[in-house]
Formats: structure tokens, sequence, C-alpha cells
């Protein structure tokens, strides 16, 4: 049990330690925070809250993922080597490729109902 509550505190030190030292985790942490103030101000279904928490999660767990290969690039290869550039390069593609997901879900969830509100006003 000690085990697992000491791994809990190792997980949330490393969201602590991309929070401080990232700020493309700080800002998905904020539009996932804008997102869910959103969600209530427009009271989305149950469906659409899985599809933007899911959203949230993959795209903040792209992110950490992102930041630990970051790390472990700079570590294993502190001087300029032009693998060490493709695996960056790659592992931040796979961020964006969240983030754009994120992005279409959003619109389709959001637009229609900000656009009702609009027409209504
Ligand atoms: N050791 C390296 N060798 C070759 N190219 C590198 C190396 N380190 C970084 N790069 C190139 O520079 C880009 C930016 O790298 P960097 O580590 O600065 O990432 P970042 O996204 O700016 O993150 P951070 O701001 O946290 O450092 C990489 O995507 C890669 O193309």
């Amino acid at each position: 049990m000690k085990k697992l509550i000491r791994g809990f505190g190792y997980a949330f030190k490393g969201i602590g330690y991309a929070t401080a030292t990232q700020v493309n985790f700080r800002i998905h942490l904020v539009a996932s925070l804008t997102a869910t103030l959103l969600g209530y101000a427009l009271h989305v279904s149950a469906n659409e809250w899985i599809w933007i928490i899911f959203c949230m999660a993959l795209v903040l767990a792209a992110e950490l993922f992102n930041t630990a290969i970051e790390v472990l690039t700079d570590l294993v290869s502190p001087e300029y080597n032009k693998k060490a550039g493709h695996v960056k390069d790659v592992a931040a593609g796979g961020v964006l490729v969240t983030a754009i997901f994120a992005l279409i879900t959003g619109t389709i969830i959001f637009l229609p109902k900000i656009l009702a509100l609009i027409h209504a006003a």
C-alpha cells in the first residue's frame, strides 16, 4: 500500500515538473480548464463530456510523454545529433496530432451551441 502511495507521489512529481518547465503543458492545462467551463456553461450532454474529457486526457498525456522524451534525449545526447533532433521532432508531432484532434472535436461540440446562442440573442 505504501509503495502504491509512493508511486502516486512520483507521478504527481512528474506532472509538477512538466507544469513548471513546459509552457506547452501549461497552455494545454488552460485549454482544458476553458473547455470544462464552456462545457458547464453550454450544458453539454454526458456523451459530449466523455469526448471532452478524452481529448483533455489524450493531449495532456501526450505532452507528458513528449516531455519525458525531451528530457531523456537531452540526457543521452546533450550535443547536437541529427537523430536526437528526429526523436524530439517526432515526439512533438505526436502531440500536434492529438491537439488537432482535440481542436476538431471541440469545434464539433461547441460551435453549434455557440452559434445557436448568437442566433437566439
Ligand atoms: N540534441 C539535439 N540534436 C539535434 N537537434 C536538436 C537537439 N535538441 C533539440 N534539437 C532540435 O530543436 C528542436 C527543439 O528542441 P528543444 O529541446 O528546445 O524542444 P522544445 O520543444 O523547445 O522544448 P523546451 O522548450 O522544453 O526545451 C527539436 O525539435 C529538434 O529539432
